[in-house]
């Protein structure tokens, strides 16, 4: 017998319809009653979507209001102290406010840290324990779900995220102490989750465990083993689910745990499939992933069919198939892509598309006629296109990688020597101020964007329209009395985005959305060739706003292995290649702008971090070509031109020496929530050159106060020489107000100005 399943659906909605309804539950404007409707709405057309594409069992449980990390605290009533939650039911509102922050008074109180899940670019809330964590079932939401799924009549598999994975992405707060102390108490938590479901009648209950693709510590692998000995329920099967990359030194432990089943990615490890094969026995339920589910390129039918045959050959017990893994990752309905070229989207499928292959590779292995049917000729069609396709290889650009190797990746002085120049130049204060480059994206800039877009607003009125908001922001800055300015990014819609739009080589949609964190979503761009840059991309803009100002104006790029990391990239050549082209194209922005007079340029690297291997064996090779990339941008300015650089979200610790071969003149990094320990490494490091350490969170509405920053500025003052400091936020301001941004940014400015009278290091 073969089933198959999948791991999780999108739930923002094809048409964003999630982000809608929160943010306008959040503006008052719709009633938690409307909200609750909205989301049963999404969740039955979800649940119909999969059971018309053939699955055998339907997730349930993959709905969230913010974050899937977020419910596991909620249900698990894990709610930090300062949320003062009375021990009761978890309402939605404390719930939003451990996401976005705000106190029951409506006075300030910091939301839960935020941070990458694994190496996707969403984001999930961080569970925080306290030594003495208790915890108590405190939401109905999944037990409720599963009830209304069953209601409709669909085959039902629920979600959780599993314990050990749950205890490891969260962290310990107050005293230091080891987080497998509470996993006795959270373990009778998980057991009542599971008496709950199957006092519902469900059969299986998929238990994610993606910790299981890292490198564990001896007592966390020794962990899993009591975990689930303890988690055995009766006639409750469960799956473990592992994705987005290989089991390794976890497949044994894996395959002798006492459950039903196990879920492997087969697209991120296709080795791992024979090595289960071997070890996993065969009263369990292998379940396979085959179908990509972090990239957006239509599966090879055929040859999936012929790599499941050859499992099912060997594989003597009961076989599932699935995608690799949740289809949180890609965009919704390729139907809804009407200004795609005809071939470029043939070669595409997204998340309704990919359930439709998982039924289509089932027919065929279970009856190898399917293999002649219209639909499998079409998909050999467009796969035999993609390979052959001109849109693909351009030779021009193969040329100029060739002549990469001829390139210095070093700039012309060392820092030390650099920096006077700079100095010279810019005249810039102690505690320079800046920010990070975006400032708020109003919705009259969106919707003259959507109205240039949709033919509504010429190209010259769109151009005056962006140049008044330039104009604005620099006159703000200017009244603000920051040091260094920025032009603000009105015109961008995202910053991969953007830049996307504008290089060759990438397809970009109108409606493939993906959650990034809660009601935030990005489009990534589609890399489906060479890559290279017809025109300058931002020189215009740059020029116009420093012509309006004596002051230095940033020139605002984002960096080559941000782009990569959050694009969909190519399948058909490796990701250092894609890198590399993307580098020379960056590079030729780069220089275009020192053309044009600009002083300082911005490359941001957010996403260099997350981008890191999830096992440390492939992190010298990744780390080596992302700062490849990164130089080959950068080394051809003049000295006297400063580079900056940032990264958000980073705990630089293990990467410290690459951030240093990056060589940016100044990196602005995000420091606020952790009270400047981040800078620790720095220190440690001995880094050499200048660092923006952000003061104040952009992810919440709250106004740092005067004396916050100082203390902040002062913290960092003691591990890092003042004349290196600047004083920046953690991260860009485009999802932020502004009211508070001003209020927040003169009050860094006057934290910054006192600061220069007087540094008085806290001991
Ligand atoms: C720094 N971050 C980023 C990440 N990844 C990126 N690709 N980009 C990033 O900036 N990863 C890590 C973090 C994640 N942070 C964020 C922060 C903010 C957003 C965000 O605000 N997303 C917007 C969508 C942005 C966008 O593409 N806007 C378009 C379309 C705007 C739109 O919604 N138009 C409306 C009509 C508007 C009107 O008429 O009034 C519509 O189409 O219906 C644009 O500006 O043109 C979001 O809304 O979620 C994401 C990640
Ligand atoms: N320059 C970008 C960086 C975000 S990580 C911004 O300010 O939004
Ligand atoms: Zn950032």
């Amino acid at each position: 017998m073969i089933r198959t399943h999948n791991l999780g659906f999108p739930r923002i909605g094809a048409q964003r319809e999630l982000k809608k309804s929160l943010e306008s539950y959040w503006q008052g404007e719709i009633d938690s009653q409307d909200l609750f409707n909205n989301g049963q709405q999404l969740r039955k057309n979800n649940w119909q979507t999969q059971a018309d594409s053939g699955l055998d069992l339907i997730p349930v449980g993959d709905f969230s209001w913010y974050d899937h990390v977020l419910d596991m605290s909620a249900l698990l009533g894990c709610i930090p102290e300062r949320f003062k939650h009375d021990g009761g039911a978890v309402d939605i509102d404390t719930y939003f406010r451990m996401a976005r922050g705000r106190s029951v008074d409506g006075g300030d109180v910091s939301a839960c840290e935020m941070t990458k899940w694994f190496d996707t670019n969403y984001h999930y809330i961080v569970p925080e324990f306290q030594p003495e964590q208790s915890f108590k079932l405190s939401t109905e939401k999944l037990f409720d779900e599963v009830n209304e799924a069953l209601q409709l009549g669909h085959r039902v598999k629920p979600v959780i995220l599993g314990p050990l994975s749950f205890l490891w992405l969260g962290k310990a707060e107050g005293e230091a102490f080891d987080k497998l102390n509470v996993l006795d108490q959270l373990l009778a938590a998980y057991g009542e989750i599971l008496n709950r479901l199957s006092d519902l009648g469900v059969e299986w209950v998929q238990i994610d465990e993606p910790i299981l693709v890292l490198d564990l510590p001896d007592q966390w692998k020794l962990a899993f083993e009591q975990a689930y000995h303890k988690l055995q329920r009766g006639d409750l099967k469960l799956l473990v689910a592992s994705y987005f990359g290989e089991l390794a030194d976890n497949l044994k432990l894996v395959c002798d745990l006492p459950v039903a089943g196990l879920h492997i990615d087969a697209i991120r490890s296709p080795e791992q499939v024979q090595q289960l094969i071997d070890w996993l026995p065969s009263y369990k339920v292998l379940s396979v992933g085959i179908i990509d589910g972090r990239n957006v390129w239509k599966n090879n039918l055929g040859a999936t069919v012929s790599v499941t045959q050859a499992i099912q050959q060997h594989w003597a017990g009961e076989l599932w198939l699935a995608p690799s893994c949740s289809l949180l990752h890609v965009p919704v309905n390729l139907a809804f892509e009407t200004s795609l070229s005809d071939d470029i989207k043939s070669w595409l499928s997204f998340a309704t598309e990919k359930l439709t292959e998982l039924r289509l590779v089932k027919a065929a292995v279970l009856d190898n006629n399917c293999l002649s049917s219209d639909e499998f000729s079409r998909n050999r069609e467009a796969i035999s296109n993609r390979e052959n396709s001109s849109l693909v290889h351009n030779k021009d650009v193969q040329r100029c990688l060739e002549n990469v190797k001829s390139l210095s990746l070093k700039r012309g002085l060392d820092f030390n020597e650099r920096i006077k120049l700079q100095q010279q130049h810019l005249r810039l204060p102690n505690f320079p101020t800046t920010t990070i480059g975006s400032f708020p994206q109003t919705t009259d800039i969106r919707s003259n964007r959507r109205r240039y877009k949709q033919g509504e607003l010429s190209q010259a009125d769109y151009q005056s329209v962006m140049q008044q908001e330039i104009a604005d922001v620099i006159a703000k800055q200017e009244a603000l009395g920051l040091d260094v300015l920025v032009h603000g990014e009105p015109e961008r819609n995202d910053m991969v985005e953007y830049f996307g739009e504008q290089l060759q080589g990438f397809a970009f949609t109108q409606n493939g959305w993906v959650q990034s964190y809660g009601s935030r979503c990005v489009k990534p761009p589609i890399i489906y060739g060479d890559v290279s840059r017809p025109q300058a991309m931002t020189v215009n803009w740059a020029s116009y706003a420093q012509s309006l100002t004596d002051k230095p104006v940033k020139g605002m790029l984002t960096g080559p292995v941000t782009i990569l990391n959050w694009s969909f990239v190519r399948d058909d050549q490796d990701r250092a290649t894609t890198c590399q082209q993307i580098a020379l194209a960056i590079r030729d922005e780069v220089l275009d702008l020192e053309k044009a007079g600009i002083r300082i340029i911005q490359i941001d690297e957010a996403a260099l971090r997350e981008g890191l291997p999830l096992r440390k064996k492939q992190w010298s090779e990744y780390l080596n070509r992302a700062i490849e990339a990164f130089c080959i941008t950068t080394s051809g300015v003049k000295n006297e031109t400063q580079i900056h650089t940032h990264m958000c979200y980073s705990n630089f610790n293990d990467i410290m020496s690459s951030v240093s071969d990056m060589d940016a003149d100044v990196i602005t990094i995000e420091t606020s929530r952790s009270d400047m320990k981040l800078l620790d490494a720095f220190e440690q490091f001995q880094y050499p050159n200048e660092i923006g350490p952000g003061v104040y969170d952009i992810h919440s509405p709250n106004v740092p106060k005067i004396e916050q920053i100082e203390y902040l500025m002062q913290q960092a003052a003691r591990r890092i020489p003042l004349e290196r400091l600047w004083v920046n936020p953690d991260c860009g301001l485009k999802t932020r107000a502004w009211p508070e941004v001003q209020q927040a940014l003169r009050n860094m400015v006057t934290a910054a100005k006192q600061l220069r009278q007087s540094v008085t290091v806290v001991e």
